[in-house]
């Protein structure tokens, strides 16, 4: 396979570099590349995805703070190449969305909480995970994300909607990445969880996608599709 990559000297360009071999962006000929993987910046993601869309390359992209302009233009472009995106890489949280999901449903009336933690670099919050957990567990729920999330508790006089989805935030170190989605009733708690042990846990699901993607057909993919997992 050859990997085209955009933010190839970023923390997570070094980490796919370490397990595959890959020429970094901007490329000198489209034709001596199969697929392009994106771990950059959404600005950077967008210029990727319209030089995927011109040379017919399939694209992967992990990059997190997509804004809702440029989500549009990706699901757009998915007309025309393949693409893979998720916010996590990892096949530990492609299965807690599931077993979350799952929670979300069965402990109805339950208090959904979300913590994350990331090392003091990370730009975008809440993560692209936290956000793709909450996702799930509102779809389960029947709602929107955008209706029921809760980002960040400062004040006097504001106490909690049943049916928001708190988001907490931790930034400090050089934490690979931690995720609890806590749910909580008057007289127990559940609490499911994932650790990010390296950025080898990302960067082996990225290059995982990228293998499977090229010679798909055009359309919007997850690592669910990835990892054979039903959505
Ligand atoms: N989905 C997943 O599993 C994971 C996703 N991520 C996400 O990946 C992204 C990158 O993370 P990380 O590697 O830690 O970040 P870094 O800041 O370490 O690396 C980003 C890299 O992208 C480059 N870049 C930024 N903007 C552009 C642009 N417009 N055009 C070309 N290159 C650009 C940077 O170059 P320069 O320094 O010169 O600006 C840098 O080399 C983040 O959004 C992060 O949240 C991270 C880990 C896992
Ligand atoms: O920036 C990171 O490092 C990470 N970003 C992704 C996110 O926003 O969820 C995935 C992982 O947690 C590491």
């Amino acid at each position: 396979m050859k990997l085209g990559l955009v933010g190839g000297g970023g923390r997570m360009g070094e980490a796919i570099k370490a397990l595959h071999p890959a020429k970094d962006y901007p490329f000198a000929d489209a034709s001596k590349i199969d697929v392009v993987v994106d771990f950059s910046s959404p600005e950077g993601c967008v210029k990727a995805l319209a030089f995927c869309r011109e040379n017919g390359i399939p694209f992967v992209t992990g990059t997190t703070g997509i804004e809702d302009a440029q989500q549009a233009e990706i699901k757009a472009t998915a007309a025309d190449i393949a693409i893979v995106q998720s916010g996590n890489m990892s096949l530990g949280i492609t299965v807690l969305k599931h077993l979350v999901a799952t929670a979300a449903k069965s402990l109805e009336g339950f208090d959904i909480e979300i913590l994350e933690t990331h090392h003091r670099h990370k730009k975008d919050s809440p993560s692209g995970t936290a956000l793709l957990l909450g996702e799930a567990a509102a779809r389960a729920r029947g709602t929107a994300l955008s209706e029921a999330a809760h980002f960040g508790r400062h004040g006097r006089d504001e106490a909690r909607k049943a049916e928001e989805i708190g988001f907490a935030v931790r930034r400090g170190g050089g934490v690979f990445g931690e995720h609890e989605v806590g749910f909580y009733a008057d007289g127990e708690t559940i609490s499911l969880g994932h650790m990010a042990l390296s950025r080898e846990t990302f960067a082996s699901g990225a290059i995982k996608a990228a293998e499977w993607v090229i010679g798909k057909p055009a359309g919007l993919y997850g690592m669910d599709d990835v990892l054979g997992l039903s959505r």
